[in-house]
């Protein structure tokens, strides 16, 4: 373990000298929302969702978009490779649905991992690393918390900002966490959670998204699910805004996880009218759209 300590630091020193060049960021995020044109907006995502919920189709495609997650502190072997077994096998009357990951703690990927090879079975493993919940640590402690559960087979990694930083309004160290964690992450994907409820404002929130999306992140991810509020179709609206903008500018896809407190299909379903909206059917696929859930997909069995 100690002789990751300087590969470690190597990360910290490089994303220093990539730089942040705060004019261009603050030009690009100065722009104000109309929360009457969000509310006329997500508005119609739910009465869209309304509609959908009677399409099997639409629910079997939620599915597959449903990282199965489960985040206690009583996680057992045992619960997680149930949760990895249903998550290959989600409708006992489709084998040809699966849903997109499973979602644990990094002490529980190697569980997962071994079940899986014993299987012969592929599924991506999703960890949530870098102090989640609170992101208050030490940001070598973050990367070698990122570097471990990468090495035990972590496929994807949900990192979390430093709200401390954000509420600052200092964006140079949001930044420059993202890119040290993506680098640390090196082939596994990372999805960036931004803990929306904890950032007050909607100009926050894009902000957030900006500085995740520079650094690198492959997904953005609106919250850890333990945040008093959760995903909400309001920050959603404003997430993937920036990522329209980005796509727009540079011509790259970055993919959205509304994740916490989605427990119904309806719920589900205004996120998918949303993204169609808001960015296109083409981000309506596993690798651009997922949906952070413990308990969605009972209610999407019950509504097949
Ligand atoms: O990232 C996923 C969330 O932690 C899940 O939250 P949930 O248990 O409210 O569905």
């Amino acid at each position: 373990m100690a002789t990751l300590l300087p590969t470690l630091w190597s990360f910290v020193r490089d994303t220093v000298r990539e730089g942040f060049d705060s004019n261009a960021f603050d030009l690009e995020v100065s722009r104000d929302f109309d929360t009457q044109d969000i509310a006329q907006a997500t508005g119609r995502y739910e009465q869209e969702a309304k509609d959908l919920l009677h399409n099997k189709t639409e629910i079997k495609k939620l599915i597959s978009y449903i990282d199965l997650t489960t985040l206690a502190g009583d996680d057992t072997a045992g619960r997680v490779i149930a949760l990895a077994d249903r998550a290959l096998n989600p409708v006992p009357t489709d084998g040809s649905v699966r849903c997109a990951a499973v979602c644990v703690y990094p002490q529980r990927v190697l569980d997962v991992k071994n079940h899986l090879k014993a299987k012969g079975r592929k599924l991506n493993i999703a960890a949530v690393a870098a102090g989640f919940p609170s992101g208050q640590y030490h940001l070598q402690s973050k990367l070698m918390e990122v570097s471990l559960t990468v090495d035990d087979g972590a496929t994807e990694i949900d990192i979390v900002i430093s709200r401390a930083a954000a509420l600052d309004e200092d964006w140079k160290t949001v930044y420059d966490e993202v890119l040290a964690l993506k680098k640390a992450c090196g082939s596994a994907h990372m999805k960036t959670i931004l803990a929306t409820g904890e950032l007050k404002t909607l100009s926050n929130v894009y902000k957030a998204s900006w500085a995740s999306i520079l650094a690198g992140s492959d997904f953005i991810k609106t919250s850890t699910g333990k945040e008093s509020v959760n995903a909400t179709l309001e920050v959603a609206y404003v997430m993937c805004s920036a990522i329209k903008r980005w796509y727009e500018q540079t011509g790259k896809k970055v993919g959205f996880k509304p994740a916490g407190g989605i427990k119904t299909p309806e719920e589900a379903l205004a996120y998918v009218a949303l993204i169609r909206e808001v960015l296109g059917e083409e981000w309506l696929n596993p690798q651009l759209f997922r949906i952070g859930a413990s308990s969605l997909l009972d209610n999407c069995l019950k509504a097949l």
